[in-house]
């Protein structure tokens, strides 16, 4: 018994080998004081012995079992629980299910075929339960994002959001209901709004999204009625107060002319025609220039004031001019240009938010260049991938999942800043045209 402990020990490590030796333990002063019992009273030995074993077989079958009680009664059972036993229900079904999802592995040398499922703590959260564990071994958080759609459907939970709190460890969030299935009005703007946290909208767990633009740019995607608009929106409104006050100047192309001519006297500079678009963007790499000559051996940051303000370069269908434009020297003088805002504009207070519909190679040429990447609903897994980066849609940004419904899936997006690998799950407020009207009354120059 030693010998097997010692190799499940130098296998396994230690805690498989505790476990190991006190199983072994019990079978054996269990078998020992069973044996006395049954030299003295023979009847009642066996029927302990029957017990045990019916015992055993009814926890070993439990999830099954409940299984079945549930299909057959479920309606009743659900009625009567509470929602905080929910939860204990389903860590009741949990080694069940983590088998059926592909979680469990084959548990210590020597313990048969038995299986090894993750433990952790349980626990009631408003709105939800959350599950946190020590991942098994082999395991990391993506097996458990992979299968969280399965996992929400059976738990019965509107959602089910995988995350690591540490190294080793996974985080499992399960939402009765989705804080974001209902359209959030634009919150008004900050009268002293931060370019460090701008209010966007609401995220998953109920605190204010807020988004950094100093040092960033934002790259927005999503398939046509996804809600691009309401996300470059909510970042113009936010910055509304600023635009007044003049530290802030937004520059806006607008090759469709629909989505942003409301917003007319908000807007620094406007251009809708290619040529002028264009000129717009080498404007913006000239001031970059400038600005890099002027703080060369000065400052390393640019801070934004009157007369020098923070320039947002605010790109709608950044594909008609990468892409779809037909006078290719035109396109090359956009690519360059964007280029170097891209490169250098970070320090030097200028700031890109790009959205796109098609998120691919040949429209976005400088992907990497997007610190922040907001993804909306998108077609595709692979798209998803394209604008989060590879393996997103695996570690739980199921953009291409979100409803096409306007009212539950408009202005849904997963988002990932530079330096930060779990997709955080927001949505945009909505700015309807009155809200639009009242924020250029309001704050245009
Ligand atoms: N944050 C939001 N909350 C609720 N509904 C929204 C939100 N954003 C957009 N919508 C709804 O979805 C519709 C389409 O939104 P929007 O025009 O912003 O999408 P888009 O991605 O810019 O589309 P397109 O590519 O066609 O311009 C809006 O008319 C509105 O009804």
């Amino acid at each position: 018994m030693f010998l097997l402990a010692l190799v499940i020990l130098l296998r396994r490590g230690p805690w498989p080998a505790v476990r190991f030796l006190v199983k072994a333990w019990l079978w054996i002063v269990g078998s020992i004081v069973w044996l006395v019992l049954f030299f003295r009273r023979p009847t009642a030995a066996l029927l302990l012995l029957v017990a045990l074993l019916v015992a055993l077989v009814l926890w070993r079958l439990r999830g099954w079992l409940w299984g079945q009680l549930w299909r057959w009664k479920g309606d009743r059972i659900a009625a009567v629980i509470p929602d905080r036993a929910w939860v204990w229900v389903r860590r009741f079904q949990w080694p069940q299910l983590a088998w059926r999802t592909g979680l469990t592995r084959p548990q210590a040398v020597g313990a048969g075929a038995s299986m090894e499922y993750l433990g952790g703590r349980w626990r009631p959260i408003p709105n939800g339960f959350v599950v946190v564990g020590r991942l098994l071994d082999g395991q990391t958080p993506v097996d458990y994002a992979k299968v969280s759609e399965p996992l929400a459907e059976s738990w019965q939970v509107a959602r089910v959001a995988v995350d690591s709190p540490a190294r080793g460890w996974v985080r499992l969030k399960a939402l009765w209901s989705d804080p974001l299935a209902t359209p959030l009005r634009a919150p008004l703007p900050n009268p002293r709004p931060d370019l460090r946290a701008l209010l966007l909208g609401q995220r998953e767990d109920g605190l204010a999204w807020t988004e950094r633009l100093i040092g960033r740019h934002l790259l927005v995607a999503g398939a046509t009625g996804a809600g691009k608009g309401s996300v470059q929106w909510s970042v113009i409104r936010a910055l509304a107060p600023l635009i007044r006050w003049r530290v802030v100047e937004v520059w806006t192309l607008d090759p469709k002319r629909i989505e942003f001519a409301s917003g007319g006297r908000l807007f620094a500079r406007y251009a809708a025609e290619p040529v002028d678009m264009v000129e717009l963007v080498e404007a913006a790499a000239q001031l970059v220039a400038d600005r890099a000559r002027r703080m060369a051996g000065h400052a390393r940051t640019h801070v934004a004031r009157r007369g020098d303000p923070f320039v947002l370069l605010n790109i709608d269908e950044l594909a008609f001019l990468t892409a779809y434009l037909t006078d290719r020297k035109l396109k090359d003088r956009f690519a360059g240009a964007l280029a170097t805002v891209l490169t250098q504009g970070r320090a030097l207070g200028v700031a890109v938010l790009a959205a796109v519909q098609d998120p691919r190679k040949e429209t976005v040429p400088l992907r990497q260049l997007f610190t922040t990447r907001i993804a909306l609903r998108l077609d595709e897994p692979s798209q998803v991938d394209l604008v989060l980066g590879d393996g997103a849609a695996d570690r739980g940004a199921a953009a291409h999942l979100i409803p096409r419904d306007e009212a539950t899936g408009a202005g849904i997006a997963y988002v990932i800043t530079d330096g930060d690998a779990t997709p955080r799950r927001v949505r945009a407020g909505y700015l309807s045209d009155r809200d639009i009207a009242w924020t250029v009354a309001t704050f245009a120059r």
